[in-house]
């Protein structure tokens, strides 16, 4: 992964900590919101992406490439892959139950993704520093230790919940999740 300085975890992060309410081992993580092009159930052209976590740390789920999901005849577009592992980096992040927004996503394509393909996907976090945390993913093609077509490594920034106050509807965020409070 040509992982650059910014999405590197800086001497002295600290491993992340996962939440107690968090899922344990085996469990899944659900949809934080059912319209969200990446994880919801309802939403009409979304990626409808759900995963598990294996051990309570990481997550993995598996994405299937449709027709819809083209960018050059036949094979995945570039961004719906980034997509894919935004979500999925999001869903790890998650773990620690604390809101987070991407600030840096960095992607390596390494191998063309042709439509019918499911991608196995896994994302974990490799240190917390302040409200920054870093984080990475990969796709494999076809099994969980098939050949890796994608690398990903993110940024991620915690931010309050009026974060999704001001900026967007925390109302609809909150009808779905009692626990989303602006001042908990
Ligand atoms: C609970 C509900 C869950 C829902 C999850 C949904 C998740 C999403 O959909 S994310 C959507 C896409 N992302 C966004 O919309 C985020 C847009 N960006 C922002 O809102 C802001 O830029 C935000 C919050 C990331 C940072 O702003 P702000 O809080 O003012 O912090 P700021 O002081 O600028 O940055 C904090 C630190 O991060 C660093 N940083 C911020 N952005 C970046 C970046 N892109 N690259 C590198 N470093 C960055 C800053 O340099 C700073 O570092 P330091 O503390 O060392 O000086």
């Amino acid at each position: 992964m040509t992982r650059s300085t910014l999405t590197t975890p800086p001497p002295g992060a600290e491993p992340p900590k996962t939440h107690p309410d968090g899922p344990s081992a085996g469990g899944s993580l659900g949809s934080h919101f059912s319209r969200c092009f990446g994880c919801g159930d309802d939403h009409p052209t979304g990626l409808h992406i759900a995963a598990v976590t294996p051990d309570g740390a990481s997550v993995e789920a598996a994405f299937t490439v449709g027709e819809s999901h083209q960018g050059a005849p036949g094979l995945a577009h570039g961004g719906v892959l980034a997509s894919a592992m935004d979500e999925v980096i999001g869903m790890s992040i998650w773990l620690l139950r604390k809101p987070y927004v991407t600030a840096r996503l960095e992607t390596d394509y390494l191998l063309p993704v042709p439509v019918g393909t499911t991608l196995h996907l896994r994302a974990w976090c490799t240190g917390i520093a302040g409200r920054k945390a870093y984080l990475e993913a990969e796709g494999r093609v076809g099994a969980p230790g098939g050949p890796v077509a994608v690398r990903a490594a993110a940024l991620f920034i915690e931010v309050d919940m009026t974060h999704f106050a001001e900026h967007g509807d925390l109302a609809a965020l909150q009808a779905e999740h009692q626990d989303y409070e602006v001042n908990p």
